[in-house]
């Protein structure tokens, strides 16, 4: 099944129970601006690669587009509508002044140079210069892309518009307008949900295990973060396998060793099953999914639990730090054996809530403390978290679907706002 189809299943129950309008549904259906565009750019050997890249715009009722920007061999339209479909629900569910977009290009970053990879970056703006802006359309970074390569486009925007404009962009280097923490956000955002669940769920044990899919800028910050909160980080992994350790991984060693992926500028050279300095034994990707722990936090692409594999899913409590790792079905199914699966659309979204600071400083020539982000967020996480868990005790359904139905109340106000059919027919 194709991932937008699987993701407007669950959007379907979410319309049905809202009973919205016609004229709703029909704009939510599609996206309002979807554009390929190719870039061309010089490679160190002389030859010219052109790469297919692309932006969608899902919906922008509630204000510009905001969305990440991938870098990855699997981009193509079906995933950048169905991240941006995403990103509007989030925006939505997180009460900010945002529709959804994402874009992203189909390439493999691990082969290209750093020269290559600031060409590319840079090519990206020069095609997509008028499609974006601070007040139509903001990016920032997901999967293979980092604050290097949002400081690259900031300066390409600025250079081809001839105004300096550091709104158009977040997730920037500090010195380029970036906001305190954001590299951060996403993990942080997510402790905030888990903490909140735990406080609610106490039957889990008091020292959690956990195992975290992916150990990028999500999954390695937030294994940090729960390890220093006393977690047990059982198991980790990147693109390369993962590694397990059941009386608790050494997460910082682990942090050492990767980190020197971004000293040197390259993704998942340094493999985690290659550390020397923890203790683990190595296990797959699939293996990893299938562990006995109380916390299961995939945290790198979609479609990694499905209907193939659900069934193996031992986890006590899911948490989505990817966008859509677990397929609609595969949900159903677990919510059916009372595992609960707390949505991407809550857990990840203190990315693009530190986002927001991100550009409202940017407007209004600002610099928030981080000790201002880190409470700022926190208190935004709490707020979302306890809406989408009001709505579910009053509907008495899954978190994915409650999530939907408190985005979807939002984004049906505000379209309802722009004209009804109700209102063009009713009489004097
Ligand atoms: N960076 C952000 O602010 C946000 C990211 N997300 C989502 O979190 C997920 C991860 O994004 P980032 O951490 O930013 O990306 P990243 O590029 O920093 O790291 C990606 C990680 O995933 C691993 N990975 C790649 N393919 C894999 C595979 N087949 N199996 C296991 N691991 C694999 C890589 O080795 C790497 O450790 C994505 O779904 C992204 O959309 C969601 C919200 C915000
Ligand atoms: O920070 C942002 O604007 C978007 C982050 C993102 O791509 C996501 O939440 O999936």
């Amino acid at each position: 099944m194709m991932l937008f189809e699987d993701a407007s299943a669950s959007l379907a129950r979410a319309m049905e129970l809202l009973d919205v309008s016609e004229d709703v549904v029909e704009r939510l259906r599609v996206p309002v601006a979807s554009v390929k565009m190719s870039l061309p750019v010089r490679m160190d050997n002389g030859d010219l690669e052109v790469f297919p890249a692309y932006r969608v715009r899902y919906n922008t009722a509630l204000g510009p587009g905001k969305g990440g920007l991938r870098f990855h061999p699997a981009v193509d339209v079906d995933h950048m509508q169905t991240l941006a479909l995403w990103m509007t629900f989030k925006c939505a569910l997180l009460d900010l002044p945002f529709g959804g977009a994402k874009g992203g290009v189909r390439v493999d970053p691990k082969t290209l140079s750093k020269m290559e990879l600031e060409r590319l970056s840079r090519a990206y703006i020069d095609v997509f210069a008028e499609f974006i802006g601070p007040h139509r359309d903001v990016p920032a970074p997901d999967m293979y892309t980092n604050a290097m390569i949002m400081g690259w486009m900031a300066d390409q925007y600025a250079t081809i518009m001839r105004r300096h404009s550091p709104a158009v962009i977040t997730g920037k280097p500090l010195a380029l307008g970036g906001c305190p923490h954001r590299q951060e956000a996403t993990a942080s955002g997510a402790v905030s949900v888990i903490e909140a669940y735990l406080e609610a769920h106490q039957h889990v044990s008091d020292s959690p295990t956990v195992a975290i899919q992916g150990f990028g800028n999500a999954g390695a910050k937030l294994a940090s973060q729960l390890y220093e909160a006393g977690f047990r980080v059982v198991a980790v992994s990147d693109s390369k396998g993962a590694v397990y350790a059941p009386e608790g991984l050494d997460i910082p060693s682990l942090r050492r060793h990767k980190s020197q992926d971004q000293v040197h500028g390259v993704y998942d050279a340094y493999a985690l099953r290659d550390c020397p300095y923890a203790k683990f034994e190595k296990i797959t990707n699939g293996e990893l999914l299938a562990l006995k722990v109380d916390l299961l936090i995939p945290a790198a692409l979609e479609n990694q639990i499905t209907e193939t594999n659900v069934d193996q899913v031992r986890a006590g409590v899911i948490f989505e730090v990817a966008n859509g790792p677990v397929t609609h079905k595969a949900a159903q199914k677990l919510e059916a054996r009372d595992v609960d699966v707390l949505p991407g659309i809550l857990v990840n979204a203190g990315g693009v809530t530190v986002s927001y600071y991100e550009w409202g400083q940017n407007l209004r020539g600002e610099r928030w403390s981080e000790k201002q982000v880190v409470s700022s967020l926190k208190a935004r996480m709490r707020d979302a978290y306890r809406r989408v868990d009001a709505k579910r005790q009053e509907l008495k359904s899954s978190w994915r679907l409650a999530a939907y139905v408190v985005a979807l109340q939002r984004l049906n106000e505000a379209l309802r706002a722009q004209g009804t059919r109700e209102f063009y027919e009713s009489k004097i």
